[in-house]
């Protein structure tokens, strides 16, 4: 198993559908891209402990532990790159309270959930994060390829 990261996807209604906060990634693993909200679990942090303290690190995002709904499970693996495996967990959050704002480390925006970026996140998340925010719980596994960029393999173990 990978490193532990947590993300959480935060979900808001407005008049032309359901949109999703993600994130540019400013700096650090997977600079330049556009990926969920999160990250490294820390020693004796749960995994929603880890969401709370990244979205507030991360966006200025306050969230109570108890309003966020799992969202199930990630396993990463880069064989060409094993230090970058990361086994995560993911939540979503219709309520939260703050001033969603940049970092240092992200620049976060709303996207349509029908109409993802997905030309600018990492390749696999086309494959797993429609079907997180149409609601479907499962762990999923992504296999890169040696370039570290492409999909090797693709599966969902369980639902
Ligand atoms: N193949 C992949 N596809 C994807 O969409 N997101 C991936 C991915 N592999 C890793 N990630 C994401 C999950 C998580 O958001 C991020 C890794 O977390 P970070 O490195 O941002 O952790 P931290 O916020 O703890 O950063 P530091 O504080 O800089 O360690 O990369």
């Amino acid at each position: 198993m990978g490193a532990p990261v947590a993300l959480c996807f935060l979900l808001r209604e407005t008049a032309a559908g359901r949109e999703v906060l993600l994130g540019r990634k400013k700096r650090g693993f997977g600079r330049g891209k556009i990926v969920g909200l999160g990250g490294h679990i820390e020693p004796g942090e749960t995994p929603a402990e880890a969401a709370v303290r990244e979205l507030e690190e991360e966006a200025g995002v306050v969230l109570d532990a108890a309003v966020l709904v799992p969202a199930g499970t990630v396993d990463f693996r880069f064989p060409a790159r094993p230090a970058w495996d990361m086994a995560c967990t993911m939540f979503t959050a219709t309520v939260w309270d703050g001033e969603i704002g940049e970092s240092e480390e992200i620049e976060p925006s709303w996207y349509p959930v029908e109409a993802l970026p997905v030309e600018g996140m990492w390749q696999d998340a086309d494959h797993w994060l429609p079907l997180v925010l149409a609601g479907t719980v499962a762990d999923f596994y992504v296999e890169m390829a040696e370039d570290n960029e492409t999909v090797f393999r693709f599966a969902v173990l369980g639902q």
